[in-house]
């Protein structure tokens, strides 16, 4: 049965845990590539079968039992022996027989096993090694999951089973259950034995590192937790640490506060600039008004800047009242607004967690944010708690005016800790655009660009500034950009060269912690950590970006008209094309499949600072991806700038719609139902992302961050997919990547379970990407999110808040995105085919969710 016809049987009820994924399609896994998705899709449909999916429920992966050849690396290690295996909660044991009757002549701890592998000593045949540990516990809740450095020899047994596929199931199943594997490397720093478990009479968890059990107490991690799924919490406990640098053994809270406010402080846009100096100088001071300074400086998301025509003159503010409980979901609608703050801070740094962003990039910029929200939010409470006092009034839900004289960005209440896009007014006096939008008497301060007095940071080996251009000398093909222009974007260079005195700024766009491992190992076998792989150096990576930029200064190419938003690495602004340097090589740049550049075609201009990047080699990958991925659905790279050796210029199609988060936070239904949108709007949007998905893993491409922030959409309703600085290419020798990357809520299990991923991995954040869409936002997002990771461990399928309100087809079409067995998952290419996408409406009917803009 094919995976669609498998999942036409799933019933309204089945959904709530549609539980683990069908067998193979092939259980021999011959025939299987990296890439099977791209395999004609009559074939792989024909391969997948739900129907024996059957024996592979949830409690049988808990006790697991079966016929084995067993031999042992002792005494008679060259007999194989039949036996009965029986994967128990805490231990796996060989019988002579099935009944189980007779004492096991083989009893080992799931907390001794240190690896399982599949060896070729036979056909079917695994290695499972275990310390010899006479320490290990393996009773009631507690687990002992460390070995004694002084007793840590180690044995082998193998155990070869019938088929392919039970080796496979079984390899699943113990690997499952040991919490030393599943890419859990056992803690180092231990020269005793440690036993953890949680004690119910204290109600707190026990022989843990003092930063895991920190972790843990601000977590809503349970003892229950912990006895469903020991490994699992281990698990994410590894995964968060590494996450947040394992050098901070000792209290990972008050590193990750801290490393929280400096990046918070430090990673200011560049559109905040004016207020640098009382940011920076306050902020040093252990202030917290650098923060309300930045406040000052910006606008509330969600309301629209005016376009002005660029005098600088400062437009009315829009300060559209948002933090309404209509716009709260509905479930918590009734939850007292105070209540329902709380639950959002639950994300915040300052309990020690990591915000709803990637792992990579948007985590200082959510950080800032977060911590912006948090102090508005004290600061509103302070305020009407004075109110209170004078009044003798409370009202929850009523906004209290900023005594700012500037408004106060007010995150959006149903996702406070989504990019504030927006926010920043660009005509503010306040705000000293980097592209070149300030007020004209701060050019004739600045004065004419003096290229000499910005020495590069980088370096000596990069060239010396270019200048501009001159005016081609027959058919100009748009008059010369007015000289202000190019002053200003001068100062914005001296601005640049100003910030270079200052501490060179943390990274917002954070590396992955963890390298690549081995992609030869099966999934489910421990990985040993390589060393990081060396990056490009700084003068290849500026030798790459010169070679994929035109060269010209395209302050005299485009007139920036306002900011459309911040990213993580750098800030996006809206421009005009005001001039196309025909003499520079920028025809070795113009793509066929894209209509030549017109003056006046308005574009997207993202600015990033390389200075201010850890990790340039990110920024060549993302205009190397995306000048090779022309498609419908894939927002369009045009050209590319390096201003000055440290200023880029990424220019790219112009979305107008916005980011499908703004879309969602925005709907005009939120007030009334509970989806945001309707089925045949998202059956749209996803159809859409989906053939864009599909274009790239088609190129093996991974795009690694697939979430409502990073599909954009524009006023004809085109859905496309950016961001691609953390995409990955597979190759033959490198079918699956195990680097941790995404953005927790969004990431697939065997992400969050470090084992190696492939393509699917994005196919699982369109399934969140969706439910997103439906519910306003993606599963658990009102957990811990230390606690969000063990339930994408443990949970799998997430459940749907309210199934009953859904279509079948919308609901058998997230069981297939969200299966749990990667095998099971359908392909980009078997999703296009799915009857899900029968229902997607016309773009015209996308119209009123874009209104929010105008
Ligand atoms: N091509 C575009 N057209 C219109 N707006 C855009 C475009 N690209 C980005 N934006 C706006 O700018 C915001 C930031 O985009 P960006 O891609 O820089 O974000 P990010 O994913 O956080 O960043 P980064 O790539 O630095 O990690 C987006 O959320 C969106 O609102």
């Amino acid at each position: 049965m094919s995976l669609s016809a498998a999942a036409n049987k799933i019933s309204d009820n089945d959904f709530q845990n549609i539980g683990p994924a069908p067998m193979p399609p092939n259980a021999n896994g011959q025939g299987r590539t990296g890439y099977n998705q791209t395999q004609p899709i009559t074939k792989l449909m024909s391969q997948l079968d739900l129907t024996s999916a059957s024996h592979l429920s949830a409690n049988s992966l808990k006790k697991k039992s079966g016929w084995v050849s067993y031999k042992d690396d002792g005494l008679l290690s060259f007999i194989w022996q039949k036996r009965y295996l029986v994967l128990h909660d805490s231990y796996v044991a060989l019988y002579k027989n099935d009944k189980q009757n007779d004492d096991a002549i083989l009893q080992i701890p799931l907390t001794s096993i240190i690896s399982v592998s599949r060896t070729q000593l036979k056909q079917y045949c695994f290695e499972l090694i275990r310390c010899s540990d006479r320490n290990s516990v393996s009773s009631g809740s507690s687990s002992s999951v460390n070995v004694s450095s002084e007793n840590n020899s180690k044995k082998s047994i193998y155990i070869a089973t019938k088929t392919e596929n039970d080796l496979h199931t079984w390899l699943d199943a113990i690997f499952a259950k040991c919490p030393l594997l599943s890419g859990v490397s056992s803690p180092t720093n231990f020269t005793h034995k440690v036993h953890v478990g949680f004690d119910p009479e204290t109600g707190s968890f026990v022989g843990m590192p003092t930063n895991w059990e920190k972790l843990l107490k601000h977590s809503r991690i349970t003892g229950e937790d912990w006895n469903n799924n020991s490994a699992a919490v281990i698990q994410v406990l590894q995964f968060y640490q590494e996450y947040n640098g394992a050098g901070n053994p000792t209290n990972p809270l008050e590193k990750s506060q801290s490393s929280e406010a400096a990046s918070s402080q430090k990673s200011l846009p560049s559109s905040y600039n004016e207020n640098k100096h009382s940011v920076n100088s306050k902020a040093s001071s252990g202030g917290s008004s650098g923060l309300t300074s930045q406040r000052q400086a910006s606008q509330p998301p969600n309301t629209k800047p005016h376009v002005s025509s660029g005098n600088g003159s400062l437009p009315p503010i829009n300060t559209k009242v948002l933090n309404n409980q209509s716009n709260i979901p509905r479930h918590l609608q009734n939850v007292p607004s105070q209540q329902y703050n709380k639950m959002r801070n639950a994300h915040s740094p300052t309990n020690g967690q990591f915000p709803r962003g990637p792992m990579h990039s948007n985590h200082s910029q959510r950080s800032l944010q977060q911590q912006q929200h948090q102090q508005h939010q004290q600061h509103q409470q302070q305020q009407q708690q004075q109110q209170y006092q004078q009044q003798q009034q409370y009202p929850y839900h009523q906004q209290v005016p900023s005594p700012s004289p500037s408004p106060s960005p007010s995150p959006s209440p149903l996702n406070p800790y989504r990019p504030h896009h927006n926010m920043i007014n660009p005509y503010s006096k306040q705000s000293l655009s980097p592209l070149g939008a300030q007020p004209s008497n701060a050019n004739q301060k600045q004065g004419t660009p003096n290229y000499a007095q910005n020495p590069s940071p980088t370096g000596p080996q990069f060239q010396p500034q270019r200048t501009a251009p001159k005016p081609p000398v027959s058919a100009p093909r748009a008059p010369y950009p007015p000289k202000q222009s190019a002053v200003a974007a001068g100062a914005a260079m001296q601005h640049v060269a100003a910030k270079n005195d200052q501490p060179v700024l943390q990274s917002m766009r954070q590396a992955p912690k963890r390298p690549d491992t081995n992609d030869k190992q099966a999934t489910g076998v421990t990985k040993p950590k390589k060393p990081t792989r060396p990056t490009m150096s700084t003068a290849e990576i500026m030798s790459k970006l010169k070679s994929v930029t035109v060269n010209a200064d395209p302050s005299i190419c485009f007139k920036v008209i306002e900011k459309a938003g911040q990213g993580a690495s750098g800030s996006v602004y809206l421009a005009e094309r005001t001039y196309i340097p025909i003499e520079s090589n920028m025809s070795e740049f113009m793509n066929n499949e894209i209509d030549e550049p017109q003056v006046g075609d308005k574009v997207a201009i993202k600015q990033m600072i390389l200075s201010k990047q850890p990790r340039k080699e990110l920024i060549v990958n993302e205009i190397l991806v995306m000048k090779d991925s022309r498609h419908d659905n894939i927002v369009n790279f045009l050209e590319a700038y390096l201003r000055t050796d440290d200023d880029l210029w990424v220019v790219m199609e112009f979305m107008e719609g916005g980011s499908l988060t703004d879309i969602i936070e925005n709907s005009p239904a939120n007030d009334t139902s509970r989806s945001p949108l309707t089925e045949p709007q998202i059956a749209y949007i996803v159809r859409e992302t989906c053939q864009g998905l599909k274009f790239l893993h088609d190129k093996h491409i991974i795009h690694r961050d697939i979430k409502s922030d990073n599909v954009l959409l524009d006023t004809k309703a085109r859905v496309k997919i950016t961001d691609f600085g953390f995409c990955a290419k597979l190759t033959d020798k490198r079918s699956k990547r195990a680097t941790m990357v995404g953005t927790p809520y969004w990431m697939a299990p065997e992400v969050v379970k470090q084992r190696e991923y492939d393509e699917k991995i994005d196919v699982w954040s369109l399934g969140i990407m969706t439910i997103e869409m439906l519910e306003g936002e993606p599963p658990y997002l009102n957990e811990d999110p230390l606690k969000a990771l063990y339930l994408i461990a443990t949970n799998g399928t997430p459940k749907l808040k309210y199934p009953e309100t859904l279509s079948l087809e919308i609901k058998r079409f997230l069981s297939v995105c969200l299966c749990v067995d990667v095998r099971y998952r359908a392909s980009t290419e078997e999703l296009l085919h799915h009857g899900f996408f029968n229902l997607a409406c016309d773009p015209k009917d996308l119209t009123a969710l874009l209104e929010w803009k105008e």
